[in-house]
């Protein structure tokens, strides 16, 4: 991934928002909470307690000081009621029964997680996959990382997926053949999905060059959590700009199966969002001008709110 030009001095503050506001009215209740938990084995010599004269006190039951704890820092509601049970004291989706899934077999749906919507509350934000695609060299990971530095900027709670970076570990068993560009999206989509179903606005960067496998990546989401951007920019310049050496590489024969020269490309037929390197008027657009764009669609869509959901 290149250095990015993380400058977001252009970007409209009145889109980014909030830091100031969230900087000026938070109280460090949970730094002061924090601070008071204990270690359960505390290199301290214990106090005597009440009545008694001299001595160690009594061992606590395990736990129960740390829960006396967690209860001075967690919100009354989150305490409120009898802590969720784990798997199937309520209806599963998938019944008490055990599934075969894929490759799995005896697999059962575990419910009583903390509501999306109350980690959309604690965030202020919509969990949402921003997903770049396009050919090598047309700008998603310059792109995509502006756009995470303006949103941090703005207080957003982020996650930045790029494919080379991937590539270096979950993937790093993964080549260029379609089968295993499929399996590349495929495992991408499933941990965007889990960044996302938490709340966090997750920016991912891959060539992705199949459409059925960003679409298989659509499908696992709710409605509205996958937004495409497509990184609408044509070959020549991909190529002229060429920052690795790849294409030069790709057109000498000393990579096979390049992206855009003897490898497939399909374009989005309807992406959430198409960004161009030149304007209405033909003059270039700086990354900073994209990541405005996709900012002005967050907030004009509400990602930018915690909403309902
Ligand atoms: N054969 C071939 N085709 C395309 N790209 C190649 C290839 N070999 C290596 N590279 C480098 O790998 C980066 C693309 O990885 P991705 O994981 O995004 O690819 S894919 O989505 O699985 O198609 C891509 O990075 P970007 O230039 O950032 O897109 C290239 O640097
Ligand atoms: N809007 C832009 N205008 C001019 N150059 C850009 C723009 N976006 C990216 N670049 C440059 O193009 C090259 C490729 O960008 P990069 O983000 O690495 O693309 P990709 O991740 O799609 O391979 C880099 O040298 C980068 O600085």
């Amino acid at each position: 991934m290149p250095e990015c030009p993380h400058s977001v001095s252009k970007i409209d503050r009145n889109v980014l928002g909030r830091e100031q506001e969230r900087q000026r009215s938070r109280k460090p209740r949970e730094l002061a909470a924090v601070a008071r938990l204990r270690p359960t084995h505390s290199p301290q010599p214990r106090r005597p307690q009440h009545g008694r004269a001299g001595g160690s006190a009594p061992e606590a039951a395990p736990g129960s000081s740390m829960l006396r704890q967690l209860r001075s820092v967690l919100p009354a509601a989150a305490l409120r009621d009898p802590p969720l049970p784990c798997a199937f004291s309520r209806p599963s989706p998938m019944g008490a029964t055990a599934y075969d899934v894929g490759s799995s077999t005896n697999i059962k749906w575990h419910e009583g997680g903390v509501e999306r919507a109350s980690k959309h509350r604690l965030l202020g934000q919509r969990g949402v996959v921003l997903w770049f695609t396009g050919l090598s060299g047309s700008g998603k990971s310059t792109v995509a990382c502006t756009l995470e530095h303006a949103l941090r900027e703005g207080g957003r709670f982020t996650a930045l997926l790029d494919g080379d970076n991937v590539r270096h570990g979950l993937n790093s068993n993964l080549g260029f053949s379609p089968q295993d560009r499929e399996e590349n999206i495929r495992r991408i989509g499933e941990v965007a999905k889990l960044f996302s179903e938490n709340g966090v606005i997750t920016l991912v960067s891959f060539i992705s060059p199949y459409r059925r496998d960003r679409d298989a990546v659509r499908a696992r989401l709710p409605p509205g959590d996958f937004v495409e951007v497509f990184m609408k920019v044509p070959i020549e310049l991909c190529e002229e700009r060429d920052p690795k050496g790849l294409y030069k590489k790709a057109r000498a024969g000393q990579i096979k199966g390049f992206t855009g020269i003897d490898a497939p490309y399909e374009e989005p037929p309807s992406p959430e969002l198409t960004i161009q390197a030149r304007d209405g008027a033909g003059a270039h657009v700086p990354p900073q001008a994209m990541a405005q764009q996709i900012l002005t669609f967050l907030h004009e869509k509400g990602y930018l709110t915690a909403g309902s959901s």
